[in-house]
């Protein structure tokens, strides 16, 4: 079975307002791709857009080659969660995912199955209404699982969780992956995906910034910098900037050097008396390599909450959730 999701020229515009636009990128198997952007940037819509639940303005959206609305047995093909919220309060998890078994030709069977998996088993036959928002992320997860599908979409499924329940998620992310089912997953924080996402498609204001293998994006983002760690930081950005090199101070007692190779920084600073106690070369986080990419969103932001009568399409774009957001 193709587990591939495609979109391909994707846009949705609300009023003027563009919320996606022109947007493709492929969710191949066997990897854990994540989505990522500023909130308002266009996730929500463009996930809205792949399970049919809105309509695109232009472009398409595939799952294993064929429309979502197409599928004969949709759970089967992509599990989704984009609204952990959405469970009637008064209906018993396993009720509830009983009942979407049922509609979906799925056996009852499996409804046990995907509570252990997510680890719902002993509250099975509490109202979901009484669940903490942990729980009802794992319902959503569990009910996601329900078809054993090949492909699987999450909107910001770590969105409150406590550290011991985003680890889980990762776990869980990684492990289907690994089983060579494709894997979206959004977040409005990179920091959220380091160790869980193989591969990236990063967007702002509705159109794609990145995509990238993480590796490809960490090396880019380290590539060329060296970081000296020394006591005498004033002095040593001094002798680096007069030998050509672009500098910055890191955290305490850190000086970072583009555009000289090691060697001659620790020359340099030797030749110069100035005493430093570790030369290397500088690895990027995965949140310095976001926030380097999507720099033109945030200077966005910036102009916009100055200017009262900015340009609310695209201000939109960058901006804050709004008011009853699914994420
Ligand atoms: N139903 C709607 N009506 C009007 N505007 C909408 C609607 N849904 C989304 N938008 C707008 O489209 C843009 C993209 O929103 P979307 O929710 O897709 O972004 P997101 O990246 O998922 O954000 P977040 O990280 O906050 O969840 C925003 O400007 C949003 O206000």
């Amino acid at each position: 079975m193709d587990a591939t999701i495609e979109v391909r020229g994707l846009s949705k515009r609300y009023g003027a307002a563009v919320a996606v636009d022109g947007l493709s990128f492929t969710v191949e198997p066997g990897r854990v791709t994540g989505f990522v952007g500023p909130n308002g940037s266009g996730k929500t819509t463009t996930m809205r857009m792949i399970l049919g639940l809105d309509r695109p303005d232009g472009g398409t959206a595939l799952v294993g080659g064929r429309p979502y609305r197409s599928l004969r047995t949709p759970l089967c093909r992509l599990g989704s969660m984009l609204d952990a919220g959405a469970v009637h309060p008064a209906r018993r998890a396993r009720d509830h995912l009983l009942w979407l078994a049922r509609a979906n030709g799925i056996p009852a069977r499996r409804v046990g199955e995907v509570l252990e998996l997510a680890g719902l088993a002993e509250v099975a036959r509490r109202p979901a209404g009484g669940f903490s928002l942990g729980m009802r992320q794992r319902l959503g997860i569990a009910a996601a699982l329900l078809g054993d599908p090949p492909a699987l979409m999450f909107d910001e499924p770590v969105n409150g969780l406590d550290p011991e329940g985003v680890a889980w998620i990762r776990g869980l992310l990684r492990g289907l992956a690994a089983e060579g089912r494709a894997v979206l997953v959004s977040s409005h924080l990179m920091s959220e995906l380091e160790g869980g996402a193989d591969h990236l498609v990063v967007i702002g204001r509705g159109r794609l910034i990145a995509d990238t293998s993480v590796a490809a994006l960490l090396a880019a983002a380290s590539g060329g910098r060296v970081e000296v760690r020394t006591s005498a930081r004033r002095d040593a950005m001094t002798v680096l900037a007069n030998a050509g090199a672009t500098v910055a101070a890191g955290d305490r007692d850190a000086v970072t050097a583009a555009g000289l190779p090691a060697e001659w920084v620790v020359e340099l600073l030797a030749g110069a008396g100035v005493p430093f106690s570790g030369v290397a070369g500088h690895r990027a986080s995965l949140e310095e390599a976001y926030m380097e990419l999507t720099r033109d969103a945030v200077q966005f932001r910036a102009r916009s909450g100055d200017d009262p009568a900015g340009d609310t399409e695209s201000g939109g774009a960058v901006g804050g959730p709004r008011p009853g957001a699914a994420s």
